[in-house]
């Protein structure tokens, strides 16, 4: 196996000789005098593996190797290290150096070194490509940058990763809150503990708090043992609350109160826990207007939103459309080891569409083409998108003309799902669409009344 290889020595003899056996033994050698003129070369010239002495003048070899290993892990790096300095070997080990070789090395030990380490390299690569594609498939890859929106998205996300700032991610449901989260996570110190996710729209009211912050046996009927909760299952790493603002007002309190003393009291005991998470948050609602009608805490809002990071809407960033889509298809398409390309009519109506589901519909609808596809083309009619909507049908809501009362009818929907759900609150916000706390608010604000689930 052959590659390029960047080998660095501020010996000018040794690195004439080292470099001459290599280039002879088949390797491509870039070289490079200094620390830093390694680096600048490792930047431009991108090797595909690394040799440098421990010892340079300058910049020192542990020093490259660490800068290296962040830039881009995958790279194997050598060290060339003196005869008993074993300390200094040691520590490059620990730093993620492939191997060392101890001066004086013979010409083919360097040789079989190398090309064990360009072995490897090429394997890890391989590993990581496949361990991402999986992932893509599974719709937990890393996002596809293809705009310029997305390039700052994601440099912001990789730059607030590195602090522990509590980061509160917006946007339309669909538009990749979740994978944002992932990427902080992985890309931060926190990326060796757990990411532990919960949807706090999916969880019955009355057992949230059991969830977030655990509870002992014999709290509740039905606790027969203790449950250390997702706050404690995320210890030494991150805690991603998406559907935040669906969070029910008693419990937002309490989750204050463990973010800001990070310490957790779990339900049915007097004793407090501390924890060690970071926070991550995302809502697709408006979280200013729910703070204005009461359903959300104004100061949980500033404590979890340190940093904010809004997603704009699939169809605010259209430039993407195209590249996602082409990026789905080739994912799918290997999948089922077929070659699958959209026609020029096809891309035409994938980018003329509206995509109110973002880029999970055009997930879901570049996966159903790959399935059905019959030939290697797909149509714009294999596409199967619904049209922009038109004028409003006769069943729909109508703006009138005039004595439009915004209250009123509000109160009527709210009367007719209480009918509908035989007065039962919970049922009836979820045909209105509504967390039930937001209802009750309303109800409570309309003097209506409604009954429990
Ligand atoms: N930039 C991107 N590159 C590739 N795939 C993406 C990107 N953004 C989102 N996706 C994909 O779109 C789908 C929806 O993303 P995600 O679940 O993160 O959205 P969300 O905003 O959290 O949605 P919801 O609010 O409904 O939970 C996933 O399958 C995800 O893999």
């Amino acid at each position: 196996m052959t590659g390029t290889l960047l080998l660095i020595d501020d010996d000018e003899s040794l690195l004439t000789v080292t470099s001459h056996n290599l280039s002879t033994g088949g390797f491509a050698v870039i070289e490079a005098r200094s620390g830093e003129e390694g680096l600048s070369l490792f930047e431009k010239e991108q090797p595909d593996m690394v040799v440098t002495d421990v010892k340079l003048s300058g910049m020192s070899g542990l020093a490259v190797l660490a800068s290296i290993k962040e830039k881009n892990p995958d790279i194997p790096v050598i060290v060339i290290t003196a005869h008993g300095s074993i300390e200094l070997a040691v520590e490059a080990m620990k730093q993620g150096a492939f191997t060392f070789i101890t001066k004086p090395f013979s010409r083919d030990a360097l040789r079989l070194s190398c090309r064990k380490a360009l072995e490897m390299g090429a394997l890890q690569r391989k590993n990581r490509q496949l361990t991402d594609e999986i992932e893509t498939m599974r719709g937990k890859g890393t996002p596809l940058v293809a705009s310029p929106v997305m390039e700052q998205l994601v440099s912001t996300a990789r730059r607030v990763a590195r602090s522990e700032a509590p980061v509160l991610i917006t946007g339309e449901s669909g538009t990749g809150k979740e994978v944002m989260a992932r990427l902080i996570h992985r890309e931060s110190s926190r990326a060796g503990g757990p990411l532990i996710t919960v949807n706090c729209a999916a969880i019955p009211e009355n057992l949230v708090e059991s969830e977030l912050f655990g509870h002992v046996k014999g709290a509740f009927t039905g606790a027969v043992s203790d449950q250390p909760g997702k706050f404690r299952a995320a210890e030494g790493g991150t805690l991603f609350l998406d559907e935040i603002g669906d969070l029910p007002l008693g419990v937002q309190a309490k989750l204050l109160r463990a973010i800001q003393e990070k310490e957790v009291e779990p339900v049915g005991s007097q004793k407090v826990i501390p924890c060690d998470i970071r926070l991550l948050s995302a809502t697709h609602r408006d979280l200013a207007e729910a703070i204005s009608e009461g359903a959300f805490r104004e100061d949980l809002f500033y404590r979890i939103g340190v940093v904010p990071l809004h997603i704009p809407a699939l169809r605010d960033r259209p430039d993407e459309i195209l590249p996602l889509a082409n990026h789905f298809l080739e994912t799918f398409a290997l999948r089922d080891g077929r070659t699958l390309a959209f026609s020029k009519g096809a891309a035409r109506g994938l980018a003329a569409h509206s995509w109110p589901g973002n880029i999970r519909e055009l997930r879901n609808v570049v996966e159903r083409c790959a399935i059905l596809a019959v030939d290697e083309v797909i149509d714009a009619p294999d596409l199967a998108l619904a049209g922009p909507p038109s004028e409003p049908s006769a069943g729909a809501f109508r703006l009138p003309d005039e004595g439009l009362s915004l209250p009123d009818l509000e109160q009527d929907l709210i009367r007719q799902a209480l009918v509908r759900s035989g007065g039962n609150r919970s049922q009836a916000s979820r045909l209105l669409g509504v967390p039930r706390h937001v209802l009750i608010y309303r109800l409570e604000k309309y003097g209506m009344t409604g009954q429990d689930a």
